[in-house]
C-alpha cells in the first residue's frame, strides 16, 4: 500500500514504516559521528523507550555508550491493512540496527504500570544483561491503571485553582488564538500526578532492587520539563507541574533508599514529540522558541539534547539546582533566548506568525515523528506495514 499522513487534530493515524527506520537510522548516524563517549553505563534499561526522548535515550546508550538494552514501551502492532503505530516501527529499526552494530536489545511492548510487565522485564534482564546500570524512566502516557489497587486514573491538562487565558495555537490551519482553560478539579489534578508522577518510577526501581537485578552503583534518570513562565500557566504552574514536583520527591525517596546519585530528575527543553504536541501553548511557545534557537545557532531535537546530556553534562562537574535536578535546558532558558521569545510573544498573531515563529519547522518534525517528509525515502512506494525494511 502507498501510506499517507492522516492526520487527526494532534495525532497523525498512519506511520511510514521506511520513514521510521530512516529517522532512526539518521539520529544514530548523528551519535555514531561524534564518536564513543567514554565511561557510559554498558547495561541499559529504557522505560518509555520508542519515541521521543526515551528513544534517544536508548540510541545515545547504544551507540555513543555500546550499550546493550532492554526497553518497554506501549505501541500498537500492523496488520496486513492498518500500519503499525511509529514506536513500533521504530523499535523494529532500532533492534535491527543494533544487531548490525552487534548490541543486544531486547523489546518488550506492554502496559510499564503493570507488576505483569515489572515482572516480565526483570526476567529479560535477569536472562540477557543479568544486571543494569542506568535506568532512564521516559514514559508520557494519559492514563494508568494502578497495579495494587485497579484503580484508572487519567491526567489533565489544566491550569489550578482559577481559569487562565492564553494564546494558543492550531497548527493545522496556523491560526493564533486566546483560549480561556478552566481549572482543574483536585481529583483532576491528583490523577495527573497519579499517570505522571513518581510514584511508578520508585515502583520500577523497588521491583528491579528486590529482583537482585540493579548492579552495585546503578543510577536512574527521569525527565522533566520546566520551561519558561510563558508555559507555566499549562504546564509547570499547573497540573502537569504537580505531577513532575512528585518525581522529585521520588527522586528524593530513591536516593535515601540507594544513595546520593543514584536518582536524578532531568530538566530537559521543549521538542516536538506526540507528548508535547498535546498540551495547549506549548506547540505556540515551540515555534517562536524554534525559530529564536534556530537563529542563534542553539536549536536542538530529542537527540541532540540526549546526546549533550550524556556526552558533556553527567560526565562533567555535577551542577544541580536548589531541586536536585540536572539541567539541560539551559540554553532553551538562557536570558538571550528567552528575551526574544518574550519580545516576539508579546506581537504574536495570525498575521505575524510567518515571520516570528518557525510553524514550517513544527510541522516538518511533527510529520517526521511518523515517518513522513524524510530525505531519502521514496513515498510514492509501495510499502508492506508489516515489514521495516533495513536502510543500507
Ligand atoms: N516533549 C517535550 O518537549 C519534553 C520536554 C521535557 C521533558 N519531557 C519529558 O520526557 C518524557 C518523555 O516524553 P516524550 O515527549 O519523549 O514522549 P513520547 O510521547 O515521544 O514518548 C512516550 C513513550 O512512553 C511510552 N508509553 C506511554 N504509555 C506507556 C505505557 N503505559 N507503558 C509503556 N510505555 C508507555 C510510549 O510508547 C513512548 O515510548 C516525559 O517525562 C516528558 O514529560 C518532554
Amino acid at each position: 500500500m502507498i501510506i499517507e499522513p492522516r492526520i487527526r487534530g494532534f495525532i497523525c493515524t498512519t506511520a511510514h514504516p521506511q520513514g521510521c527506520a530512516m529517522s532512526v537510522h539518521q539520529q544514530i548516524g548523528y551519535v555514531s559521528g561524534k564518536g564513543e563517549i567514554p565511561g557510559m553505563a554498558k547495561r541499559v534499561l529504557v522505560l518509555g523507550c520508542s519515541a521521543g526522548y526515551g528513544l534517544a535515550s536508548r540510541i545515545v546508550a547504544t551507540f555513543g555508550g555500546g550499550a546493550d538494552t532492554v526497553g518497554v514501551s506501549f505501541e500498537k502492532s500492523p496488520s496486513e491493512t492498518k500500519t503499525a503505530s511509529a514506536g513500533w516501527y521504530n523499535n523494529r529499526a532500532f533492534e535491527a540496527e543494533a544487531a548490525k552494530a552487534g548490541r543486544k536489545a531486547i523489546t518488550l511492548d506492554g502496559d510499564a504500570f503493570s507488576d505483569a510487565m515489572k515482572a516480565d522485564t526483570i526476567k529479560a534482564i535477569a536472562d540477557n544483561l543479568g544486571q543494569v546500570d542506568l535506568v532512564v524512566y521516559s514514559m508520557a502516557a494519559p492514563v494508568r491503571t494502578h497495579p495494587k489497587t485497579g484503580e484508572t486514573f487519567r491526567s489533565a491538562i489544566k491550569p489550578l485553582g482559577a481559569p487562565v487565558t492564553v494564546k494558543t495555537l492550531n497548527t493545522d490551519k496556523g491560526e493564533v488564538f486566546e483560549t480561556e482553560l478552566q481549572p482543574a478539579t483536585p481529583e483532576e489534578t491528583a490523577g495527573t500526578v497519579a499517570v505522571m508522577g513518581g510514584e511508578d518510577w520508585e515502583m520500577w526501581i523497588a521491583a528491579l532492587s528486590a529482583a537482585g537485578v540493579l548492579a552495585p552503583g546503578f543510577k536512574t534518570l527521569s525527565y522533566t520539563y520546566i520551561g519558561s513562565e510563558l508555559t507555566w500557566p499549562i504546564y509547570w504552574k499547573a497540573t502537569l507541574g504537580k505531577a513532575k514536583e512528585d518525581l522529585d520527591r521520588a527522586a528524593a525517596a530513591i536516593r535515601t533508599q540507594h544513595g546520593d546519585h543514584a536518582a536524578r530528575v532531568v530538566s530537559l527543553k521543549a521538542v516536538v514529540t506526540q507528548a508535547s504536541s498535546a498540551i495547549p501553548v506549548v506547540p505556540l511557545y515551540g515555534v517562536v522558541l524554534f525559530k529564536v534557537m534556530k537563529e542563534m545557532g542553539l536549536h536542538e531535537g530529542c537527540i541532540e539534547q540526549i546526546d549533550r546530556l550524556f556526552r558533556t553534562v553527567l560526565p562533567g562537574p555535577e551542577q544541580l539546582d536548589d531541586a536536585g535536578r540536572v539541567r539541560v535546558d539551559d540554553w532553551e532558558l538562557s536570558e538571550p533566548v528567552q528575551a526574544e521569545v518574550k519580545r516576539r510573544w508579546a506581537q504574536i498573531s495570525t498575521e505575524t506568525l510567518p515571520e516570528l515563529a518557525d510553524l514550517a519547522g513544527f510541522r516538518a518534525d511533527f510529520l517526521k515523528i511518523f515517518g513522513f517528509g524524510l530525505a531519502g525515502v521514496d513515498y510514492a512506494a509501495e510499502q508492506d506495514p508489516q515489514v521495516v525494511p533495513e536502510i543500507a
